[in-house]
């Protein structure tokens, strides 16, 4: 039997990112190598040619399960029978800038997008934001949607669970795929905090099989925390195939689930778990079935840890309520 092609809208199509993202879509990495896509490209109007031009070769790669491409600089269009939404049309920060600097600029762009999404998009969909300040752009787009259920708005911290996987790795002379449960709290953001507390790695507890506090609180931690700065001042544009990458892990393991003894880490709504304020979309860990996430209960949070997730909470709390000084929720 054929599958009904599910209809995946991304916004900023023309930029970076999105360069990196649509092939990786379109050759069913998101999804499944047995799921049909349709792609709903979003652009302003100066970027509606660049985003032909990608749609250009996204044709000439002749990718099977690509079922056609539509672009359009109308959101109400765009995430009409969407199925899953990648929010990445923003605008990045360049040197020098922090993330929560683009409130302004970028908050604007996600109050109208959201409401385009509560009247327009299936009743499944499912949404991933990636333009930054990711967790308070998701907060900004939920509030403006109120018929969609709150825990489909989600704000990516993947590329920072990668980033920490990655430096775990390499510290411990281990394979990434023998590291497991490691999370981010809070905020994407140099604020947020990777923790290895419940990491494993090769079935051994991370923080004891690393055996180094300073190397943690010294080196890991700012170096997971401040690497979308290090690569802006190393590449002079900020991330783009990484975050891609962590835009599909993202949204492959949402569908698909979390392999059993794992978990991963997503910006959600906040339930109240951890102390976390209820409604802020803040970075937890969790496990993903069927196409639903659950925030993994029951860990022991130690002072080190308490301190830090905190202060990552505070600056999604502040966020929220200068957005609300903006009008955007
Ligand atoms: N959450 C995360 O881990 C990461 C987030 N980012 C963020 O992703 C965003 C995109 O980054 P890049 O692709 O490098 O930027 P870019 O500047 O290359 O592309 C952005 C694209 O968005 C388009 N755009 C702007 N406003 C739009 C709107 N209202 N509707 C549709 N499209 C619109 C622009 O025309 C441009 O083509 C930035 O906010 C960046 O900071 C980047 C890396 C990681
Ligand atoms: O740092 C930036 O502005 C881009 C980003 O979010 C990242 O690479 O983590």
């Amino acid at each position: 039997m054929t599958r009904t092609p599910v209809n995946v809208t991304v916004t900023g199509a023309a930029g970076q990112i999105g360069y990196a993202l649509l092939f990786r879509i379109a050759s069913g990495h998101l999804l499944g190598a047995d799921v049909p896509v349709k792609l709903r490209l979003l652009e302003i109007p100066q970027g509606l040619k660049a985003a032909e031009g990608t749609a250009m070769e996204l044709d000439d790669c002749a990718f099977p399960l690509l079922r056609g491409i539509d672009i359009s600089d109308d959101p109400n269009v765009a995430f009409d029978g969407a199925n899953v939404a990648l929010l990445v049309g923003a605008r990045p920060r360049t040197k020098g800038m922090e993330r929560g600097d683009l409130l302004e600029a970028n908050g604007g762009i996600f109050k109208p997008q959201g409401a385009a999404i509560n009247a327009h998009a299936a009743d499944d969909i499912k949404v991933l934001v990636v333009g930054n300040p990711a967790n308070t752009n998701a907060l900004i787009a939920q509030a403006a949607a109120p018929d969609v259920p709150a825990e489909r708005f989600t704000a990516m911290t993947r590329l920072d669970h990668n980033r920490a996987v990655s430096q775990l790795a390499q510290k411990t002379g281990t394979p990434v795929s023998e590291i497991r449960k490691l999370t981010i709290w809070g905020n994407h953001s140099a604020t947020q905090y990777p923790d290895i507390f419940h990491a494993e790695v090769a079935g051994k507890n991370a923080a004891e099989a690393v055996g180094d506090q300073a190397w943690l609180a010294d080196t890991f931690i700012p170096t997971v925390a401040k690497r979308g700065a290090a690569i802006i001042e190393a590449r002079g544009a900020s991330s783009a195939a990484s975050a891609a990458n962590a835009a599909i892990d993202h949204v492959h393991t949402w569908v698909n689930g979390t392999a059993a003894g794992d978990w991963t880490s997503m910006g959600i709504p906040s339930d109240g778990s951890y102390g976390v304020p209820e409604g802020l979309i803040s970075s937890f860990p969790v496990t993903t079935k069927d196409g639903k996430y659950e925030i993994v209960q029951g860990l022991e949070i130690n002072d080190f840890s308490r301190e830090r997730i905190d202060a990552s909470v505070r600056e999604l709390s502040e966020e929220r309520e200068a957005v609300r000084g903006l009008g955007l929720l």
